[in-house]
């Protein structure tokens, strides 16, 4: 008996020696009940009465009577799922699920189990794979083999397997009635397709299950992207795989339920760049701006920087206006301008003399014409380094520039110099770091920020991180060759050094000037 079922068997002589195992009393259950014991574990068996047939406490007898005659413990339980299932507004087999699980939980947490199996077959496995991808869930990965405490040691086990042991033991077993019943979904795909599927695919539910199993394994490498996706990264430049699962993840964070549709749409409207509202079930109202989803209103930046005593930190009030620089403008036009959603205006914060506005903290946030001493962090610093910019420019060098910034002082200024030289080792940070070095007698800049009108290159931020340049603040976006998360993000891996990043400072300026630039190269000038 023992090798001719060796592929049952095998599975479980890994497991806990002494685990929880759930026993509906059906075929596969107590072939696996059976099989425990077969392999030599001490296992202690569960049965849960849902109580939604007249017939179902004779399950629950069987089972006890199964579990005395083999000398097994067993943990009896049961709820009235249709009443539950009503007050709480559940489905029906959702509600079943639920609570068969808590109390599953809570048995194995008696008797201080730590492992608790359940006998789903490859064939489950191939049904429930087919039902995400037919109900358009966004994410197929079937029944997964373990998840805390719960274990499925057969889901590539067949259930014809399952039937034949029995019948080698001459063990009975219970037939649910409900199984038999094509109404529900389950059942149609198990007693309806699957066996048309089959006569044109016979290895149709090993092929579900191994897809499912591998999809498993790709879904945990692609959460494991997401995860190193860096807060400055920007949602659009990410692929989209990954920026699927980032968006994924704030709707489940959020408790809102959606499906592969939803996911869809609001990517969509991700890409377009334009605002949308959308309401998901549940009327969760969801909103997708700026490239990614929000729920409620973002939690807006206060200013983080000295500003004039005279200036008041305050919400939006009807009046207020702002000087552009195409000139003064209504602030309720210019934030429907930036397309920011009508129900989060009055969360953003700003700063005004009276009703003139002259700082409002959106990202990057906004300053009026005539803001005056009010400034974001680093726009002296990055003043500087486009001074240097122009320098170049002028010098018909790319126009880049750089300062290195240690305890609040400017060490180092430099510009590209690439040309000058037929260099292309002289780029601006690395000119502004050697110099750096050479001020502090030391090439590690810890204390240092290095202070960039664009996005780094790969060459120049691996420079910054071998100098563990303590922080890197940069101006526009380069996604030729940007090492932050234009092309990609160096700083996802894990380097020796830590370096904190700041994007997007001035980043129009500094935009202005390289467009002016190859504008400027294309017309001949
Ligand atoms: N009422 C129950 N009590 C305890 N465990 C259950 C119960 N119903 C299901 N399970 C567990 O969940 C697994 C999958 O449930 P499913 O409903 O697919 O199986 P089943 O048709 O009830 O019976 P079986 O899988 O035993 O043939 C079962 O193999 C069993 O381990």
């Amino acid at each position: 008996m023992n090798e001719d079922f060796a592929d049952l068997l095998d599975p479980l002589r890994a497991l806990n020696p002494r685990p929880l195992v759930a026993v509906s009393g059906g075929a596969d259950s107590v072939a696996l009940l059976r099989a425990l014991l077969e392999a030599g574990s001490d296992p202690v068996a569960a049965h849960f009465d849902h109580r939604l047939r007249p017939g179902s406490g004779e399950d629950a007898g069987f089972v006890r009577d199964l579990c005395a005659q083999l000398g097994v413990p067993l943990e009896l339980g049961g709820a009235d799922v249709r009443r539950v299932a009503q007050a709480k507004g559940w489905g029906l087999e959702d509600a079943a699920r639920r609570l068969r699980y808590g109390f599953l939980a809570r048995a194995a947490r008696a008797r201080g189990i730590q492992g608790i199996l359940t006998a789903h077959t490859r064939e489950d496995q191939a049904e429930t794979v087919l039902m995400q991808l037919l109900r358009g869930t966004h994410k197929a990965v079937g029944i997964p083999p373990r998840r805390g405490a719960l274990q499925r040691p057969w889901l590539t086990v067949s259930r014809d397997r399952a039937r034949s042991y029995l019948s080698a033991l001459g063990q009975p077993h219970r037939e649910d009635p409900s199984n038999a019943d094509p109404a529900f979904t389950r059942n149609w795909l198990r007693l309806e397709v699957m066996p048309r599927l089959r006569t044109r695919f016979p290895a149709a539910d090993a092929a579900l299950a191994r897809y499912a199993a591998w999809a498993l394994e790709d879904e945990a490498l692609l959460a494991a992207l997401t995860d190193a996706v860096s807060a400055h990264a920007e949602w659009s430049s990410e692929p989209p795989a990954v920026r699927r699962r980032l968006f994924a993840r704030v709707l489940r964070a959020a408790g809102v339920p959606f499906d592969a549709a939803h996911l869809q749409a609001l990517l969509a409207a991700g890409e377009s760049g334009v605002t949308r509202h959308f309401t998901l079930p549940g009327d969760r109202e969801v909103t997708v701006t700026r490239g990614r989803p929000w729920i409620a209103a973002p939690e807006f930046a206060r200013p983080d920087f000295d500003y004039p005593a005279h200036w008041t930190l305050r919400h939006r009030r009807p009046g207020d206006r702002i000087r552009l620089p195409g000139g003064t403008r209504k602030l309720s036009d210019v934030l429907t301008d930036l397309k920011l959603p009508r129900g989060w205006r009055d969360a953003v914060w700003l700063l005004a003399e009276g009703a003139q506005v002259h700082w409002v903290g959106l990202t990057p946030p906004l300053w009026s014409v005539d803001a005056g001493s009010g400034r974001t962090p680093w726009w002296d610093e990055m003043g500087l380094a486009l001074d240097e910019a122009r320098l170049a420019a002028q010098a018909g060098e790319v126009p880049i520039g750089a300062v290195v910034v240690c305890d609040g002082q400017v060490i180092a200024r430099a510009r590209n110099r690439s040309r000058e030289h037929g260099d292309m080792t002289r780029h601006a940070e690395l000119e502004a770091l050697r110099q750096a070095a050479t001020v502090l007698g030391t090439p590690y800049l810890n204390r240092c920020a290095l202070v960039v009108t664009l996005e780094p290159c790969p060459m120049c931020l691996g420079a910054a991180l071998e100098a563990r340049v303590g922080q890197v603040v940069y101006g526009a976006r380069n996604l030729k060759m940007g090492a932050l998360g234009g092309v990609m993000d160096l700083t996802r891996a894990h380097w020796g050094a830590r370096t904190e990043v700041t994007g997007a400072v001035r980043a129009r300026e500094a935009g202005a000037l390289l467009e002016e630039f190859f504008a400027g190269l294309r017309s001949g000038g």
